[in-house]
C-alpha cells in the first residue's frame, strides 16, 4: 500500500444511507483493496454528534485502509482536497410527497456545496449526487462549480439499474449475473425508463426471452420505477442499504472500469446523444475505463422506448426550468 489516501467526502454522513455507506467505503469496497481512504464527513450542526458516534464505530473496525476521519459542519472545509464527493445529505421524501416538492428545499443545499467543490476540490474530483431529486441536485451543484469539468458531476441511477436486473432475473428464472446491458434512461424518478430491448440474458436478447409486452408495460417498468415508493411504504423510510450499495457500485465502476461486454447506467450531463437536450443530467448506458465514462452510442431506439425516454427527459427539462426560475442555476 504505497498510494496516498484518497479523500472521500460524504455529506449527510449521520443519515441512514451514510450509516450503510461509510463502513463499506472504509473497508475498501468503494475504490478497491489497494486504495487507502481518508473520510471527510459533512453534517448539519445538529447531527455532528451522531456523525462523531459513527466515527467512533469506524475506528473500532480497525480498517487497514482507513487512514483518517474528519468531521465538519462547513462545506468549504469538508470539500477541501476532495477526490470523491458523495453528496447524500438531503431531505428524504416522506410518504405521499413527490420529488418535485423537494426541488426548492434541496436546491439550497446543493448550491453552497457546488461552490465549495469549486473552491477546494482536487483536480481529479468525481462527484456522485445521491440526495433527491438527484439529477437536478447534480445540475445545481455543477452550475456552481464552473472550474470543475462538467462531466465530473453525476447522479445516481445505479439503484434503478440494479433493481431492474433483479426483477428481470426473477422473471426469467436466472441469476442477476446472467443479465447484461440493461439501461435506465432519464430521471431517477417514477418517469425513468428501464429498457430491456438491448439487454441480454445468457447472450440472448432479454426482451425476446421475456416475450411479454404486457408484463413489460404493466409490471416490470412500473415496479422498477416506483420501487422507491414501494420501499418507503414498506419500511416507513426510503431505501438505505440498497442505495448505499448502488453508490458503491457507481463509483467503483467509474474508477475501475466496466466489465467487457456489459455497461451500466449513470446520470450524466447529456452531450445531446439520443435526442436528450445537451446539459441536463440524464441517465444513459455508459462504459467506463481509466476513470472516464463514455455513452454507449448507436443503439436503435424503438418507438415504445422513444416515447418513454422523451417523457422522462421532459420531466428533467421541466425541473431544470424550475430551478432556473428559482435562480438556483
Ligand atoms: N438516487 C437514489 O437512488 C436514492 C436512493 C435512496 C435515497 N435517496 C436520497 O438520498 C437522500 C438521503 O437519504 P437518507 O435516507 O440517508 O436520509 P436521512 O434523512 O437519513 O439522512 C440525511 C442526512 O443528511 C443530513 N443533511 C441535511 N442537510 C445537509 C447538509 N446541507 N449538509 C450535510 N448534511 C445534510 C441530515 O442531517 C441527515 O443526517 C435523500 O434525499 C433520499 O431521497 C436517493
Ligand atoms: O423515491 C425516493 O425518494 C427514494 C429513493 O429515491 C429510492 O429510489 O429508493
Amino acid at each position: 500500500m504505497t498510494q496516498a489516501p484518497v479523500n472521500v467526502t460524504v455529506t449527510g454522513a449521520a443519515g441512514q444511507i451514510g450509516y450503510a455507506l461509510l463502513f463499506r467505503i472504509a473497508s475498501g469496497q468503494l475504490l478497491g483493496q489497494d486504495t487507502p481512504v481518508r473520510l471527510r464527513l459533512l453534517e448539519i450542526p445538529q447531527a455532528v454528534k451522531a456523525a462523531e458516534g459513527t466515527a467512533l464505530e469506524l475506528e473500532d473496525c480497525a480498517f487497514p485502509l482507513l487512514s483518517g476521519i474528519d468531521i465538519f459542519d462547513d462545506a468549504k472545509k469538508a470539500f477541501d482536497g476532495v477526490n470523491v464527493g458523495l453528496l447524500v445529505g438531503a431531505r428524504p421524501r416522506s410518504k405521499g410527497m413527490e420529488r418535485g416538492d423537494l426541488l426548492e428545499a434541496n436546491g439550497g443545499i446543493f448550491k453552497p456545496q457546488g461552490e465549495a467543490i469549486n473552491a477546494g476540490a482536487a483536480d481529479d474530483v468525481k462527484v456522485l449526487v445521491v440526495g433527491n431529486p438527484a439529477n437536478t441536485n447534480a445540475l445545481i451543484a455543477q452550475a456552481h462549480a464552473p472550474d470543475v469539468p462538467k462531466e465530473r458531476f453525476t447522479a445516481m441511477t445505479r439503484l434503478d439499474h440494479n433493481r431492474a436486473a433483479a426483477q428481470l432475473a426473477a422473471k426469467l428464472g436466472v441469476g442477476v449475473a446472467d443479465i447484461r446491458k440493461l439501461t435506465i434512461w432519464g430521471n431517477h424518478s417514477a418517469t425513468q425508463y428501464p429498457d430491456i430491448f438491448h439487454a441480454e440474458v445468457g447472450g440472448k436478447n432479454a426482451a425476446e426471452a421475456v416475450g411479454d409486452q404486457k408484463w413489460l408495460e404493466d409490471e416490470f417498468i412500473p415496479r422498477v420505477a416506483k420501487r422507491g415508493a414501494e420501499i418507503i411504504e414498506a419500511r416507513g423510510a426510503s431505501s438505505a442499504a440498497s442505495a448505499a450499495n448502488a453508490a458503491i457500485d457507481h463509483v467503483y465502476d467509474w474508477v475501475n472500469g466496466t466489465a467487457e461486454g456489459d455497461w451500466v447506467s449513470m446520470g450524466i450531463p447529456s452531450d445531446g446523444s439520443y435526442g436528450v437536450p445537451e446539459g441536463i443530467i440524464s441517465s444513459f448506458p455508459v462504459t467506463t475505463k481509466n476513470g472516464k465514462y463514455e455513452i454507449v452510442e448507436g443503439l436503435e431506439i424503438n418507438e415504445f422506448s422513444r416515447g418513454k425516454i422523451d417523457a422522462s427527459v421532459q420531466e428533467l427539462t421541466d425541473e431544470r426550468d424550475t430551478v432556473k426560475q428559482l435562480g438556483l442555476i
